[in-house]
């Protein structure tokens, strides 16, 4: 018999971490994290800390004592709890679209005069990917080669490796799919695309702080994902890039287009033009967003503190009974999401024709969940700030919501 919420969140090793949260008091159910995480209590204090010892204390020395090292010194932190990437790949700022072109142009430039002229790329991906690669597509005179898929069974090694080949020159791929949260096989793909000559960019703002990640064991070349879902770092906190050790070194180094004095070899030396900088620091353009890089330290506190693999067991339970009490409450809705838990991410994922209106019916009473067309009711679980009594309340809410509609 399937275990009731109550006894779930009994005997969850994490749910005494609930009530860091601000709002979790409340009776409203979130279940949108993987949209814009709660913020943690501990993160009010920070920011107040910050205004009045960092900014208003230190004013502009405050460049030189942290804030100049502040995006790779995260970015390394964020590569160790949540990435499996050694120091010196990963550095924070801008938003994910605006790395996404960085780091998709860097991948065009590191593929000329290769004969490669295709991007790779599903038509599943999140829209900013797909749009960012038709534009990059466009400005390096490539092509893009769709790959079509199931929604709920992702992009797997056989329609990869039907897609791939010697014209590739990269592979653009998200680890967790936005809609149904299918997970892909990390290491295998990026496999599949280094036998074919090509280069790899994984999209990850569905994974970190959900689904641990090993870059540098999958042999990555790059990487990008946003730190407001479940790095609770507030509405618009800088997002993440990574690029592999391997090609920031050496005459063909990977180089971005947004050529700013903060990724300049030396910006206070103010020099007539541009040469990139050594290392990670070079994909930086302009001055970074400290503002924005504080709360997602005290996510990152408590990740660290908890460990990813805990929080990847308890979301493997918490979608899990998501997927079971909604088979007994909601049979005429049907799981866009896979079944099996070593394919899923953080999300579940019911259609039904009536889930749009359902979910503005939601938002009316306090039940917050996404919705995705087509149909899509899009359940978010953030596995350190969700229950399972959240969960078990939000689908016996749209199990009214459904029975007023048809009544
Ligand atoms: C997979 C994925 N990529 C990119 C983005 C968004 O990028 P940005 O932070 O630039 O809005 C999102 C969500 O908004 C996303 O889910
Ligand atoms: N980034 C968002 C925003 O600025 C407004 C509303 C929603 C979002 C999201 O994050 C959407 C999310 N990436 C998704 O997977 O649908």
């Amino acid at each position: 018999m399937t275990p009731t919420a109550a006894e779930l969140d009994a005997a969850d090793p994490l749910a005494r971490h609930r009530d860091r949260f601000v709002g979790s008091e409340s009776p409203l159910v979130y279940l949108d994290g993987n949209s814009l995480g709660r913020p943690l209590r501990v993160t009010a204090s920070r920011l107040a800390a910050f205004v009045d010892d960092e900014w208003a204390g230190r004013l502009i020395r405050g460049w030189d004592e942290s804030w100049f090292d502040l995006p790779l010194v995260l970015g390394d932190r964020i590569g160790r709890v949540c990435l499996g990437a050694a120091p010196g790949q990963v550095a924070v700022g801008d938003s994910t679209t605006v790395l996404l072109y960085k780091a998709m142009r860097a991948a065009a430039a590191l593929q000329e005069g290769t004969g490669r002229t295709e991007i790779v790329i599903d038509r599943d991906n999140f829209p900013t990917d797909r749009y960012v690669a038709d534009g990059v597509a466009r400005e390096c005179g490539l092509t893009l080669r769709w790959i079509e898929v199931d929604t709920a069974a992702g992009v797997t090694p056989e329609l990869l490796t039907e897609a791939v080949g010697e014209r590739t020159a990269l592979v653009a791929l998200s680890h967790v799919a936005y809609r149904s949260a299918h997970l892909a096989d990390g290491a295998e793909l990026t496999r599949i695309a280094h036998d074919a000559g090509a280069l790899v960019l994984w999209d990850l703002s569905h994974s970190v702080g959900s689904v641990p990640v090993a870059l540098d064991a999958w042999g990555a070349d790059l990487a990008v994902g946003c730190s407001y879902k479940y790095l609770n770092g507030g509405p618009g906190s800088p997002a993440f890039v990574y690029v592999a050790a391997r090609l920031l070194e050496g005459e063909r180094s990977a180089v971005q287009p947004i050529q700013g004095w903060m990724g300049a070899a030396d910006p206070f030396l103010m020099g007539p033009t541009y040469a990139p900088t050594a290392g990670i620091r070079r994909m930086l353009s302009g001055t970074p967003p400290v503002v924005g890089m504080l709360a997602m330290q005290d996510m990152l506190d408590l990740i660290e503190d908890v460990g990813m693999d805990a929080v990847r067991a308890k979301s493997r339970v918490l979608t899990g009974f998501a997927v079971e009490r909604a088979a007994e409450l909601l049979p005429e809705a049907a799981l866009a999401s896979p079944r099996d838990p070593d394919r899923r991410g953080g999300h579940v994922t019911f259609t039904h024709p009536a889930m749009r209106e359902v979910t503005a019916e939601l938002w009316r009473r306090d039940v917050i969940p996404d919705y995705r067309d087509p149909g899509g009711l899009r359940l978010g679980l953030s596995p350190l700030s969700t229950s399972f009594g959240e969960v078990e309340r939000g689908l016996e809410v749209v199990r009214e919501v459904l029975d007023g509609l048809s009544g």
